[in-house]
C-alpha cells in the first residue's frame, strides 16, 4: 500500500534537486542539513541559535534516549519536542547502527539486537517492532526503520545477508508504524554495502513496499569518498524521484555538495559540533584548526562577511586561547559557528538549484574552500 507523499519537489538542475517535506512540526526546505541532538540536546549551544542558523530539523536518537532518560518517561512528559524545547521537526534514528557502534555484548539475530546497556549495562532488545514503539513516544516526525549496517570493507555475505535482513525488517518496522497518525513518516533504508547489484535489489524492495522517504545507509562507515559517491550513483536513481532521499551520517561540506549534485536531500553529521568541540572551524575557506599556535596573535576574525555574528566577532587569537585553555566558551563559539556554516552551505544550495545555477555554485564553493589563505 502506497504511502501519502508529504515531500514537493520545487526545482532540479543536473541531478541535484530543491524542495521541502511538510511534517507535523513544521516544514523542511532540502537540501537540508539536520544537525544531530543524540540525547535530546545539541551539545554546547542553546536551541534558539540552531533556529536561528537556520536548521529546519534536528536528529535525535532512539538507541540513547530508550536508554536514558527512557520513551515511556519522555512520552509521559508530552514527547521529544514538548521534553527539549526543541518545536519543530524531529528525525530519529532507529538504534541498530548505534548498538551496534556503542553498545557491550551485542548480538544480533532474526529478532532483534540484544544488547548490554553502556550506561548501566542493563540487558535490552530492540527488535523492529519496538524501535518504532519508541521512536512512535518519543513522537520524532520522522522514523527511520530498523537495519543493519556493515562497516566496510566486508565480506559480500556479510552485506548480503544483512541486506536481507535490513528488508525483513523494513517489512515489520513498516507493520509495526502502520498505526501512527497522518503527517508521521517513516524511511526505509538502503543497505548493500560497495556492491552495485546488492544495491539495486535492496532499492527495489524497499520501493516495492512503500515508504515516505529512502534513506542511503551501509555509507560513511568508513569508506573512501570515491566508493561512497559511487554507491550514491548506483543507488540514488532506483528511488522514485518524488521522494526525499538521506544520506546518513554525511558528511564534510564537500561529501555533501558531492552528494546534492547525485540526487541527495538530507543529510546528518556530528562533524560541526563535535569538530568544533576539538576546535575546528568550518567557514567559506575551508577549515581552520584554531589549536595551531599560528593563530596565536591573529586579530582577525574567521569570516569578517560572514552572517553569523560569532564568526565575524571574535578574533582568531581569542579563539585559540579559549581552545588551548579548555574554555567551555570555546566549544560553544565554535559549535554554533560550524552549525551555521553548514546551514549556510545548505542554503546556498538551495537558492542555486532554484535559480538554475547549481554547476556555478559547486565550481566556486570549491574553489573557496581550497584557497588556502585561511
Ligand atoms: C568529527 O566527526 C565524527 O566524529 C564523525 C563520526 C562518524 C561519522 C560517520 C557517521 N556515519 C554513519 N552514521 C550512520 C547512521 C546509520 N543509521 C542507520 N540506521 N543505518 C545506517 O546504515 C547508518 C549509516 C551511518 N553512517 C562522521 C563523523
Amino acid at each position: 500500500m502506497t504511502l501519502p507523499n508529504h515531500f514537493e519537489l520545487l526545482a532540479t538542475d543536473g541531478a541535484a534537486r530543491t524542495g521541502r517535506l511538510t511534517t507535523p512540526h513544521g516544514m523542511v526546505r532540502t537540501p537540508a542539513f539536520m544537525p544531530v541532538g543524540t540525547a535530546g540536546a545539541m551539545k554546547g549551544m542553546h536551541w534558539r541559535e540552531v533556529r536561528e542558523a537556520g536548521a529546519d530539523i534536528v536528529l535525535g536518537n532512539t538507541y540513547h534516549l530508550m536508554l536514558r532518560p527512557g520513551a515511556e518517561r519522555i512520552a509521559a512528559l508530552g514527547g521529544l519536542q514538548r521534553f527539549t524545547g526543541w518545536n519543530g521537526p524531529m528525525l530519529t534514528d532507529s538504534g541498530g547502527f548505534q548498538v551496534m557502534s556503542l553498545a557491550d555484548l551485542r548480538k544480533v539475530s532474526e529478532h532483534a539486537v540484544t544488547f548490554r546497556s553502556h550506561i548501566d549495562g542493563a540487558k535490552v532488545e530492540l527488535s523492529p517492532e519496538r524501535s518504532i514503539e519508541v521512536q512512535r513516544f518519543l513522537g520524532s516526525d520522522i522514523a527511520m526503520q530498523m537495519d543493519e549496517c556493515v562497516r566496510l570493507p566486508a565480506e559480500r555475505d556479510d552485506i548480503e545477508r544483512a541486506m536481507r535482513l535490513s528488508l525483513r525488517w523494513a517489512e515489520r518496522s513498516k507493520r509495526a508504524f502502520e498505526s501512527a497518525p497522518d503527517g508521521y513518516m517513516l524511511f526505509g533504508i538502503v543497505q548493500g554495502g560497495d556492491i552495485p547489484q546488492l544495491r539495486h535489489a535492496s532499492a527495489q524492495g524497499l520501493v516495492e513496499m512503500g515508504f515516505h522517504g529512502y534513506a542511503i545507509g551501509g555509507l560513511a562507515v568508513g569508506e573512501p569518498q570515491a566508493v561512497m559517491l559511487a554507491m550514491i550513483d548506483e543507488t540514488a536513481p532506483a528511488l522514485p524521484t518524488d521522494r526525499p532521499r538521506y544520506l546518513m551520517g554525511v558528511g564534510t561540506p564537500d561529501d555533501i555538495l558531492e552528494a546534492v549534485k547525485r540526487g541527495v536531500d538530507m543529510f546528518d553529521c556530528v562533524m560541526p559540533t563535535r569538530n568544533g568541540r576539538h576546535g575546528v572551524a568550518f567557514t567559506r575557506f575551508g577549515q581552520v584548526n584554531l589549536r595551531n599556535a599560528r593563530h596565536a596573535d591573529d586579530p582577525r576574525p574567521l569570516d569578517e562577511a560572514s552572517t553569523w555574528p560569532s564568526a565575524r566577532n571574535y578574533a582568531r587569537a581569542y579563539l585559540h586561547h579559549l581552545v588551548k585553555a579548555g574554555e567551555t566558551l570555546g566549544a560553544m563559539l565554535l559549535s554554533e559557528i560550524n552549525i551555521a556554516y553548514y546551514q549556510f552551505l545548505m542554503q546556498g544550495i538551495r537558492d542555486a538549484i532554484a535559480h538554475g545555477t547549481f554547476e556555478e555554485f559547486y565550481q566556486r564553493t570549491r574553489a573557496d574552500w581550497s584557497r588556502g589563505d585561511i
